[in-house]
């Protein structure tokens, strides 16, 4: 945990509870990771899905890290955190014609990822460039929800309509400037990601000559439990550089560049979620830990059975990791509430902190107003130790605010 047990009673203190507390130190950290990850021959480029806080995006630019939006709503947010438009890959799914346009009035690459898609684009931008994402039909991810290649998925172009594809380009006088992919969300083993990137390469050889760039996608995964050993970049290199020489070397254009979409791996670890324990309570033989930690501030359990480390703070005294085993469950109007199952913390007292670690990626952005529940704050801690408010949390009037 990066922040000591008494600054977080007085986060809480002075922001309330629950607050989500970035550190810019380990953000800046991932993301030059990153950069190095790959010696300069991929580029990352950061999932805004993963966190959209405007601070924290800025951060992410001046690392030198470019974005891919989902939605003409994360592109505003990245414009207004200083991208520019070349800095953008609008990786859209199911778009409207009104949202594909939101994203070529400002000059923003689009891939579309299905015929369907290619035929609206191409109608309302003939002559314009585009990037197509392609299913390689390899996926990988923490659970089913979010493998997002392979049989099974609504993601991408099913390799054997590459022909077809070309038609539509050449129908609308299309420029397909670069292919990607993305093949599901959290592995910590290299094997997946070479496999698709190897069949990627080989689609593009075979089907897509003169491309500016081929995007292998992000999924980089951060280790959640204790223990759990971090992803190998080194076996990715050794996995992926090999493919990527023989690939330049047979293909057209020698100056194709390569790219990744990291979310999770970026914005993972340097965010905590902190709570407070509200009541905690014995029924039928069970102990429960009662939060206010509900699945409107973290639903990744609830929605995916994911695992977070959640440690107990007291002031004064350090607490030890108890005999009885509770569940931490939060202030939600549902049994499935449920944001640490079992965990050594039975001896729980009200006013102690929860301290929910890794909660960085698709935490604040998954969360909602659910039981009219506010979102909370969210704070950064500088890289000089200084606290800084980088979102407010809602207020009760801001739950009227669309009325
Ligand atoms: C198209 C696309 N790219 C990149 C990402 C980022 O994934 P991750 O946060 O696992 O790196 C996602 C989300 O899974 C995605 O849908
Ligand atoms: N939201 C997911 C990751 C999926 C990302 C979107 N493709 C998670 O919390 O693990």
């Amino acid at each position: 945990m990066f922040l000591q047990k008494d600054e977080a009673f007085q986060l809480l203190a002075d922001f309330g509870s629950p607050l989500y507390v970035y550190s810019e130190g380990i953000l800046r950290e991932r993301c030059g990771e990153l950069l190095e990850a790959f010696e300069g021959r991929i580029k990352p480029s950061f999932s805004a899905k993963a966190n959209s806080n405007l601070h924290l995006l800025r951060i992410i630019r001046e690392e030198g890290i470019g974005a891919d939006a989902v939605s003409p709503g994360e592109i505003f947010i990245l414009e207004r955190a200083g991208f520019e438009s070349g800095e953008i890959f609008y990786i859209c799914n199911n778009a409207s014609e009104e949202e594909l346009r939101f994203a070529i009035d400002r000059d923003i690459l689009v891939s579309v990822d299905s015929l369907s898609q290619l035929e609206t684009f191409g109608r309302i931008n003939r002559g314009g460039s585009v990037a197509l994402r392609i299913n390689p039909g390899v996926g990988a991810g923490h659970c089913d929800k979010v493998v997002t290649a392979g049989c099974g998925t609504k993601f991408g172009i099913d390799p054997a309509c590459c022909g077809e594809a070309k038609k539509i380009i050449a129908k609308y006088e299309l420029k397909l400037i670069g292919i990607n992919q993305h093949i599901g969300s959290l592995f910590l083993d290299a094997g997946p990601y070479v496999k698709a990137a190897g069949i990627l390469l080989s689609i593009v050889l075979k089907h897509f000559p003169g491309l500016d760039f081929v995007d292998f996608g992000g999924g980089f995964g951060v280790p959640y439990k204790e223990g759990e050993r971090r992803l190998d970049f080194g076996a990715l290199r050794d996995g992926l550089f090999p493919l990527m020489d023989s690939f330049v070397e047979r293909y057209d254009n020698k100056y194709v560049h390569f790219k990744c979409e990291p979310g999770r791996y970026i914005a993972a670890e340097c965010g905590l979620l902190l709570g407070t324990v509200n009541a905690v309570k014995e029924s039928f033989g069970k102990r429960y830990v009662g939060t206010d930690l509900g699945f409107n501030v973290l639903m990744r359990r609830v929605l995916y059975n994911s695992y977070h480390e959640a440690r107990l703070l007291r002031r004064g005294a350090a607490v030890q990791r108890s005999a009885v085993l509770a569940d931490v469950v939060g202030d939600i109007c549902e049994s499935g509430d449920v944001i640490a199952e079992s965990r050594p913390v039975g001896d729980a007292r009200k006013g102690d902190v929860i301290a929910v670690e890794n909660a960085g990626a698709y935490g604040y952005s998954m969360a909602s107003n659910y039981n009219s529940r506010m979102r909370p704050a969210e704070v950064l801690m500088t890289q000089r130790g200084e606290f800084k408010l980088i979102r407010a949390a809602d207020t009760l009037e801001s739950l009227l605010a669309n009325f």
